[in-house]
C-alpha cells in the first residue's frame, strides 16, 4: 500500500484537489484497462465534487459508476446517496444509463437487495461468488464516529469476509455496504474529509493503535494507493 496525506488550505482547495486526482485516476484506469470502475460516497463533504465533475469532458462511455453504500431508501429520496449524485453529476453528462450501477433499495428487504447487488457486482467484474474484484478507484468520507461507507463502530458489517456487500446498521437503520475486503482490494482509495468535527475520529484514524472496531475506517489498508485528502481543519488532527 502507498500512503498519501495531503492537508490542503481550505474545503475550496481540498475539492480542486480531489478533481484533479479523480481526473488523474479515470484517466490511468482507462489507459490500463479502456475502462474506468469508480465507487462513490455518500454525505456532504463530496457534492462539490461531483458538481465539479460535471463540466468535465470525459469518455463518458467509458466510465462505470457504483456506490460504496447506500442508504435503504427510494432511489429519488433526499437521503439517498444514489440521488445525490445524480443530481449532482450524473444528471448533467452524456454518461450511458447501462454505466450506472446504483446498489437496489426497492427489493423484499435489505438483505435480498444486499444480496443482489453482491450478485450483480460478480456478473459486472465476471468474478466468482467468493472472489473481490478490483475497483479502479473507491472515494470514501469518514463520519465523527469513525464510521466509513456504512461500516459503523461495532456492528456486524465490519467482520464480514467472505462477501463484497453486506448490511450495514445504523442506530437501527438498514444500510447498504461494501465489506471491508472489497474496498481493500481497490487500485485506489481516496477519503476526502473536511471540517474541525473529524479531528477527533481522523485522530484516533491515524494514531499508532487503536481499535479498528472502534474506528471503522482503521480497518481501510488497500492493495494499492490509499489518499487521505484533508482540508486545514480536519488536518489539524494528523499534523506532526
Ligand atoms: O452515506 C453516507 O453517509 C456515507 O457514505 C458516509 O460514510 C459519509 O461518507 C460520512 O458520513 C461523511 O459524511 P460527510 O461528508 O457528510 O461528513
Amino acid at each position: 500500500m502507498k500512503k498519501i496525506v495531503e492537508v490542503l488550505p481550505d474545503k475550496a482547495a481540498l475539492i480542486e484537489r480531489s478533481r484533479d486526482v479523480v481526473l488523474t485516476k479515470i484517466q490511468e484506469a482507462i489507459q490500463r484497462s479502456g475502462r474506468c470502475t469508480l465507487a462513490l460516497a455518500g454525505g456532504g463533504t463530496p457534492k462539490p465534487l461531483y458538481e465539479a465533475l460535471a463540466s468535465q469532458n470525459l469518455p463518458w462511455d467509458k466510465l462505470h459508476i457504483f456506490w460504496g453504500d447506500e442508504r435503504y431508501v427510494p432511489a429519488d429520496h433526499p437521503d439517498s446517496n444514489q440521488a445525490m449524485a445524480r443530481q449532482a453529476w450524473l444528471d448533467h453528462v452524456d454518461i450511458p444509463a447501462t454505466n450506472i450501477h446504483p446498489i437496489p433499495t426497492d427489493g423484499e428487504s435489505p438483505e435480498a437487495d444486499a444480496s443482489k447487488h453482491d450478485t450483480q457486482l460478480g456478473e459486472f467484474f465476471g468474478v466468482a461468488a467468493d472472489e473481490f474484484p478490483q475497483f479502479d478507484l473507491i472515494l470514501l468520507g469518514i463520519g465523527d464516529d469513525a464510521h466509513t461507507a456504512s461500516l459503523f463502530p461495532h456492528t456486524q458489517a465490519l467482520q464480514v469476509c467472505d462477501r463484497r456487500i453486506t448490511l450495514g446498521n445504523k442506530e437501527g437503520q438498514p444500510r447498504i455496504t461494501f465489506t471491508v475486503p472489497l474496498i481493500n482490494q481497490a487500485h485506489c482509495v481516496m477519503f476526502l474529509v473536511a471540517g474541525a468535527g473529524k479531528q477527533p475520529a481522523l485522530a484516533q484514524i491515524f494514531a499508532a493503535e487503536a481499535d479498528p472496531l472502534t474506528y471503522p475506517a482503521r480497518f481501510i489498508q488497500p492493495q494499492g494507493e490509499l489518499w487521505w485528502l484533508l482540508d486545514q481543519q480536519a488536518g489539524q488532527a494528523v499534523k506532526g
